[in-house]
């Protein structure tokens, strides 16, 4: 949707980039501890079952249904370990001592807890009712052999590689690492660690995205900051564009200064510049160089971070293969006081969220919400997101929030 004041929405913005993307399908094959953040390249189908046989739940006694409830002991026959199963024959009217993780003897109809039991001089006696298949856990219950154990584009976590270990797979193909170039532009630079000149900040937006790059599992080619000087801008563009599958810039998108990123990004690519319905993040530059995509990120730093955010991370995550959508959960809270807002664009406040004493969420502003001030971003927890046509929020209204949690990682 554009409306009237030339504004796209967040909604259109992100489709129109997915609509061009396709998934990498070159991939490689891994160890487990290797796979961690990256994404399944072909279907995973179960040579098992897990569990792998009948076992027990609990440390007591296998026992048959027809030798028990009628209150007799039971006199134990032998026992049953994890790693080492019942051997031999196992006589009527008895019991079998056994241990959590062994496997069930033949013939077995329950497994006993210990605690439900006494051991008296005739054997072991049950002081509870006992029900056909307590406490035995069924082969194949958590996984079946042959089933597709996790679908092509799966992100593998710490959530699905301990199942593959499970299976005892050892190696997975998976699709290659995402390889993303960086570099902030911008003559007011200066590296941390350096004196600034007059006028001069410190490049902020450039550790922020290596890190949420890092930490999202992509291979970061950081290039550095580079001046506001065609010919060093024009190198270093082609230099990512034939490096990388993605480059992302910081700055020089809007209207002021962005006139040679435009000259040199025409000469090399397609690319769109756009003013977003959203606060912060309104200028922001995605298109195609000769073969690689770019986005050009605003070059406020909470302007970048939340573009990257909401725009480049989904981008990203359906180039690496990852075919879950990407969407973020927001909850309903109560604004604790009043926030400032204009009409007009998708607000993106920057809040700190706290379950209240009747339970519910309750929200507060960091503060001063200009996008130079990076701070608000430890100083909050979420983002608290402002439809785009409300006006200001009065204390004790309901926001939605949406945690930083995912964005910044651990
Ligand atoms: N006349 C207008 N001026 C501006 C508009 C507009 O619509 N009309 N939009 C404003 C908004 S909103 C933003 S966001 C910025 C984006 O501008 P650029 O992408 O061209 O970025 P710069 O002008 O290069 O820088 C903006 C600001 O951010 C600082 N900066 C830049 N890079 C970094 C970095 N790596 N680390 C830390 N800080 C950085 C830079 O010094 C400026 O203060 O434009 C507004 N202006
Ligand atoms: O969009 Mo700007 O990012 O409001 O500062």
């Amino acid at each position: 949707m554009e409306s009237s004041n030339g504004l796209i929405s967040l909604e259109t913005a992100l489709s129109q980039m997915l609509s061009h993307i396709s998934p990498l399908t070159e991939s490689e094959t891994l160890p487990l501890i290797a796979c961690f953040g990256r994404v399944v390249a072909e279907d995973i189908i179960s040579p098992l079952n897990v569990p792998g046989f009948d076992n027990s739940a609990m440390d007591g006694y296998a026992v048959r249904l027809a030798d028990v409830n009628n209150g007799s002991a039971l006199p134990v026959a032998g026992k049953a370990f994890a790693g080492q199963p019942f051997a031999g024959e196992w006589p009527a009217g008895t019991c079998v001592r056994i241990m959590t993780g062994a496997p069930i003897p033949a013939g077995c109809d329950a497994v006993v807890m210990q605690e439900q039991t006494e051991q008296t001089d005739a054997g072991i006696r049950f002081t509870a009712g006992v029900r056909q298949n307590q406490n035995i856990r069924r082969a194949g219950e958590d996984i079946s052999k042959n089933a597709v154990v996790f679908r092509a584009g799966t992100k593998l976590t710490a959530a699905e590689l301990p199942v593959l270990a499970s299976l005892g797979i050892a190696e997975v193909a998976v699709l290659r690492k995402v390889r993303v170039a960086l570099f902030s532009t911008g003559d007011e630079l200066q590296l941390p660690g350096q004196p600034l000149a007059d006028g001069q900040i410190y490049d902020t937006n450039r550790l922020a995205i290596h890190l949420m790059l890092a930490q999202l599992g992509y291979e970061v080619i950081n290039l550095g900051i580079i001046p506001d000087d065609p010919e060093k801008l024009r190198a270093t563009f082609i230099a990512a564009d034939q490096q990388a599958d993605v480059v992302i810039s910081s700055g020089g998108v809007s209207v002021g200064e962005a006139d040679y990123t435009k000259t040199i990004l025409d000469e090399l690519g397609e690319i769109a510049f756009w003013k977003l319905a959203i606060k912060p993040g309104k200028p922001f530059a995605f298109g195609k160089l000769s073969q690689s995509w770019f986005c050009g990120l605003p070059g406020n730093p909470v302007s970048a971070v939340l573009t990257f955010y909401q725009l480049v991370q989904p981008l990203l995550a359906k180039l690496s293969g990852d075919t879950a959508t990407f969407q973020p959960l927001r909850f309903r809270a109560r604004a604790m006081e009043r926030l400032k807002k204009t009409p007009g664009r998708l607000d993106f406040q920057r809040g700190i969220v706290n379950r209240g004493e009747d339970g519910s969420l309750e929200v507060r502003s960091t503060g001063h919400q200009g996008s130079h001030i990076f701070s608000s971003f430890s100083q909050g927890n979420c983002f608290v997101v402002l439809e785009r046509e409300r006006g200001n929020v009065e204390a004790g209204e309901w926001v939605d929030v949406e945690m930083f949690t995912p964005l910044f990682g651990v």
